[in-house]
Parts: C-alpha cells; structure tokens; sequence
C-alpha cells in the first residue's frame, strides 16, 4: 500500500469555470505535517475544497486516502469526509446544543450506535485537545480558542488518515493561535497527518515543516528562507 495520504497530478482547480490553479503537482506522505501558504485570494481554500470534495476535479489526476478525486461522485462524499478531519477558520459548530451533543452528533451521523462507544470516544477526542471538562458547555460560553479545540476534536472523532485545516488561526489572537499550533503538533506527533493553510508567517517560523506555496496560479514548494 502506498505511504500517501495525497497526490495530485497535473491537477487543474477552478471556481466555477475560472481557472485559479494551474498543474498542481504535489502529495503528501502518512506523518507529514504540511503547511499551504499564499496571499488572500491566491488559491488555498480552492485547493482545500477541491481536496475534501466540495469544488469536482476537472483536470488531471487526484488521489486522497484511497479515493479517486476524478471519478468521485455525490454519494461517494460522505465516505470521503469520514476519512478525513476538516478544521475551518469559523470553527463551525453547532450553536443550539452542547459540545458533547456537537461531538454526538457527529458520531450518529457516521453510524456510530452504542452509547457507551460514543461516550468514550468523546472523552477521548476532548482530552487529546485538552478540554476534557467542557463537555456540558454550550459553543457560546467558550472563546474562540476554546471552540477551535473543540473543532478540532470533532475533526479527530472517525480516526481521519489526513486533516486539513483551513487557516485554523485565523480568528484568533497571536497567544491562542499558539497554543492551538500546539494542540496541532501534538496530534501530529501522535501520528496524525496534517494539511493547514495559513497567512501567519509567525506560525510557520515558529513551528518550521514542509510547506506549499499558492502565488501567480502555481503551487509550489518553498525552502524558510525564501518565504
Ligand atoms: N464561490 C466562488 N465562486 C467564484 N470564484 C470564487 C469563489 N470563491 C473564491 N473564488 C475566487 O477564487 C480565487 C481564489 O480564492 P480562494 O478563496 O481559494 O483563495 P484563498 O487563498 O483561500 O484566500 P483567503 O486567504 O482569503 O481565504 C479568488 O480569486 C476568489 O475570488
């Protein structure tokens, strides 16, 4: 079995029929912790999107844990998104019911069923990001800190082989975005495989890993020194 979670070939991004990345030619090993850089505007979420299924490839050839992103179809989605954690900038979390019942109903819509599974696999996916306690809170009594951990526990709760992670900073003071960077690292070191866009250059020199570059319709890698 191949060692990547990623590959894309001569792979062409659009919106809608606006052609926003040219060739993208990049892949990404089981492990890897890889950041996607670039202005506002220059591609990242685009390429995100088309990664989890929400923007169809058109062109080239695309692989993401053992799906074909050029042959996916609608109802192949759903099993796409369960292999696979997704961390946006907004958090995205359900504001009439608590985490524990966000983290639920994640789960039952998976087809998880027995209780007592579920109850420890919330336990679980809360302590790794170390909010073990806030179970019974409701999103609005959290900061925003707070809250992207806990997004980022949904996004760990189906063991996803590859977690990609929308400028997960991006609402957030320098301090936090810290310490969610670290929560990040430390799954990471507990093997999960990571993809986050970013515009924090402080982030990125701070926490140094392999990183792609969006800028003039092109993707490509970038050595620290030349960012
Ligand atoms: N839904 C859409 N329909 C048409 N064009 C879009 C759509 N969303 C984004 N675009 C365009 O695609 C290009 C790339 O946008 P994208 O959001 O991928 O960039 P980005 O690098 O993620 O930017 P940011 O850092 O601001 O999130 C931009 O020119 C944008 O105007």
């Amino acid at each position: 079995m191949s060692d990547h979670v990623l590959s894309l070939n001569h792979v062409d991004i659009y919106q809608q029929e606006n052609l926003i990345l040219k060739d993208v030619n990049l892949s990404i090993k089981k492990g890897e912790f890889v950041y996607l850089i670039g202005k506002t505007g220059s591609g990242k979420s685009s390429l995100m999107k088309t990664l989890y299924g929400d923007i169809p490839l058109k062109k080239g050839e695309g692989t993401i844990v053992e799906h074909n992103l050029s042959t996916l179809k609608e109802r192949d989605i759903p099993y796409l998104r369960r292999k696979l954690g997704v961390v946006f900038q907004d958090f995205k979390l359900l504001t009439d019911r608590t985490i524990k019942d966000n983290l639920k109903f994640v789960l039952k819509a998976t087809g998880w069923k027995k209780k007592a599974e579920m109850e420890e696999k919330i336990d679980q996916v809360l302590d790794k990001v170390g909010m073990k306690t806030t179970g019974f809170k409701y999103p609005h009594e959290l900061s925003g800190g707070e809250q992207q951990r806990i997004a980022i526990a949904r996004a760990l709760l189906n063991d996803p082989e590859l977690i990609i992670a929308d400028e997960p900073t991006g609402n957030l003071d320098p301090q936090t975005s810290v310490e969610i960077m670290e929560v990040l690292q430390q799954i990471n070191k507990n093997g999960n495989t990571i993809l986050m866009a970013t515009h924090d250059y402080a982030l990125l020199l701070k926490y140094p890993s392999k990183t792609l570059k969006c800028d003039g319709g092109e993707v490509f890698e970038v050595v620290q020194k030349t960012l």
